[in-house]
């Protein structure tokens, strides 16, 4: 399949995976073919998805002769349903790991946005071999802000978007996303509203989830040096959801990181930056 042609539909999968306590139907979308596969983890907002989170970072990767996986998470888009009452992030790893092995891929390089990171690091944590090397945007669970105090104004609006998804709520929450909200056209929010409008069953899970536990995401800061992967660290400088000096704790905890901060810049690195950070990876991937 040559870059240009993919589209959603056509790279669109289901598996079934069983690893530990998860038995659950998965989507993702398998785009492209090489010797090295790139798996990209998308974030927690409500109707967000790996098409949704990277649809402009797939293309260049292809044609640079990856593979690229977009998992869904459980609980996310075309996935099943499901209540998380521990670490999401660890349940996220497992199942990555189960797609992994039904997949008989031994060893991927990750790239986690927001949740998606924190993702990746519980997956690192405990499937080392396993991974090449790391992106890791807007996420990583290094522990909390410094100077923002928490949860922050992005994380808020995400609980008000599940809790009521209205698209004045949605709008609220992209207002703060990106830095540019210029770049924000009424196609993105209608495409947002109604990917989240689809599975009212997993905005009910999510709210059901953070009462249940409103730690979803547990800090690791105190295990990171234990990942030995190479690490890019990219940031948004005006990041409201995930603030930019959570960053430079993971800089500090990674001993092979390298952080890049985008000025003028949200959480969504790699979409407002997508030409830049899609540069950055490859030579990053390829060095
Ligand atoms: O609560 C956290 O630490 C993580 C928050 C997110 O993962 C938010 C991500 C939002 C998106 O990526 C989205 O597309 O809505």
């Amino acid at each position: 399949m040559t870059a240009s042609v993919f589209t959603e539909a056509s790279t669109s999968r289901f598996v079934r995976i069983k690893e530990g306590d998860l038995d659950l139907q998965l989507h993702y979308n398998d785009v492209g073919q090489g010797a090295e596969t790139v798996v990209m983890l998308h974030g927690s907002g409500p109707g967000a998805s790996g098409w949704a989170n990277f649809n402009r970072n797939i293309e260049p990767l292809v044609t640079a002769g990856y593979r690229v996986i977009l998992l869904d998470c459980p609980g996310w888009s075309k996935s099943d349903p499901v209540v998380s009452e521990g670490s999401r992030s660890n349940l996220n790893a497992s199942a990555l790991k189960g797609l992994l092995d039904v997949l008989d891929l031994d060893r991927v390089h990750i790239i986690g946005n927001s949740m998606g990171a924190h993702s990746t690091v519980a997956f690192a944590l405990e499937n080392p071999e396993r991974i090449g090397k790391l992106i890791l945007m807007g996420g990583g669970t290094g522990g909390p802000s410094a100077f923002v105090p928490q949860p922050t104004e992005g994380i808020k609006l995400i609980g008000a978007l599940y809790r009521e998804p209205t698209i004045e709520n949605l709008k609220k929450m992209m207002s703060v996303f990106v830095f540019d909200t210029s770049s924000l056209t009424e196609e993105l929010f209608q495409t947002r509203l109604d990917n989240l409008l689809a599975r009212r069953d997993h905005l009910e899970n999510f709210v059901k989830s953070s009462t249940l536990n409103p730690k979803q995401f547990p800090d690791f800061s105190h295990r990171l040096h234990e990942i030995s992967a190479e690490t890019l660290l990219v940031w948004g400088r005006e990041d409201r959801f995930v603030p930019m000096d959570t960053g430079l704790r993971l800089l500090a905890g990674l001993p092979k990181a390298q952080l890049h901060v985008f000025n003028r810049c949200g959480h969504w690195a790699q979409w407002e930056h997508a030409d830049t950070f899609n540069r950055m990876v490859l030579d990053f991937l390829t060095h």
